[in-house]
């Protein structure tokens, strides 16, 4: 359905071009590990894409984040030994042909990408009692996530790829990058200009796991819940996935 903005919002409007270059941004975002080219990111892309990670959403306008930038080579090899012993203990926690198939994955790019990038979330930012997070504490740590996708979403827009990082053990990251108790690690992600990048999810090739069909992932009025119009929405829903997974957006 090809819904327009109400009229009296026509001043916040996003005209055709700039909504369909959303929602390509949002298709061709890819988890990158092996297409980073050493070539560095300059200082004004970096910054760009850092006050994109900025102006996201936060609790309590908490901005919990910081960023640790890792450049050092002596540092990124650290990360990627305590990735490597991670990898191994992962490995193990597959059964037979899956173990294999894991085995055989890519899953970093730490030592390749020019720049590696610790998010962080500090659970002390704004006091004891932050507006939106009385009761769920867990809220800053999902704000920390708001900023990586705005990033993640913002380098795909200049070009540059993104590889988030997570088969560590947490202690580990916290000693490399001598991070403060109060302050955890949300993301450790790898940036760098890339050769490519691919159409798909490479979990998706790799045959490990495929993308659920959104139309069966709603439901109404409580989990299980149908409606007598349900059927209507759910066409929809198949129609613009199916756009999607041709990376077509779904206008
Ligand atoms: C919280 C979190 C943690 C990780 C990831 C993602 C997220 C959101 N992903 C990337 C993940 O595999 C990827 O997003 C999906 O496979 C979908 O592919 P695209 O991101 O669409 O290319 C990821 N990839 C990887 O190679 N090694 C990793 O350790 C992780 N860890």
């Amino acid at each position: 359905m090809k819904t327009a903005t109400p009229g009296h919002q026509a001043h916040h409007q996003f005209d055709d071009a700039e909504r369909a270059a959303v929602y390509r941004n949002i298709l061709a975002r890819r988890d990158v590990r092996g297409q980073f080219l050493p070539e560095p990111v300059a200082d004004d892309m970096l910054a760009r894409i850092l006050t994109a990670a900025h102006f996201a959403p936060s609790v309590g306008f908490m901005q919990p984040w910081s960023f640790v930038l890792v450049r050092d080579q002596a540092v990124k090899q650290r990360v990627h030994d305590a990735f490597t012993l991670a990898n191994a203990e992962a490995a193990q926690m597959f059964e037979g042909k899956q173990r294999e198939v894991y085995s055989g994955l890519r899953l970093q790019g730490i030592l390749e990408a020019p720049i590696n990038l610790c998010i962080t979330c500090d659970r002390d930012r704004a006091g004891p009692v932050v507006i939106g997070r009385t009761h769920i504490k867990a809220m800053d740590l999902y704000s920390s996530v708001c900023a990586v996708q705005n990033l993640w979403l913002a380098a795909r827009a200049e070009g540059l790829g993104v590889g988030w990082v997570s088969i560590f053990r947490q202690s580990a990251i916290r000693e490399i990058l001598s991070l403060p108790e109060r302050v955890m690690a949300v993301a450790y992600l790898c940036i760098g200009h890339v050769s490519h990048f691919f159409d798909q999810p490479e979990l998706q090739t790799a045959g490990w796991r495929q993308r659920l069909p959104l139309d069966e992932l709603v439901h109404f009025d409580g989990w299980g819940g149908e409606h007598a119009d349900a059927e209507s929405l759910r066409a929809e829903l198949r129609a613009a996935q199916a756009l999607a997974a041709r990376g077509l957006p779904p206008l």
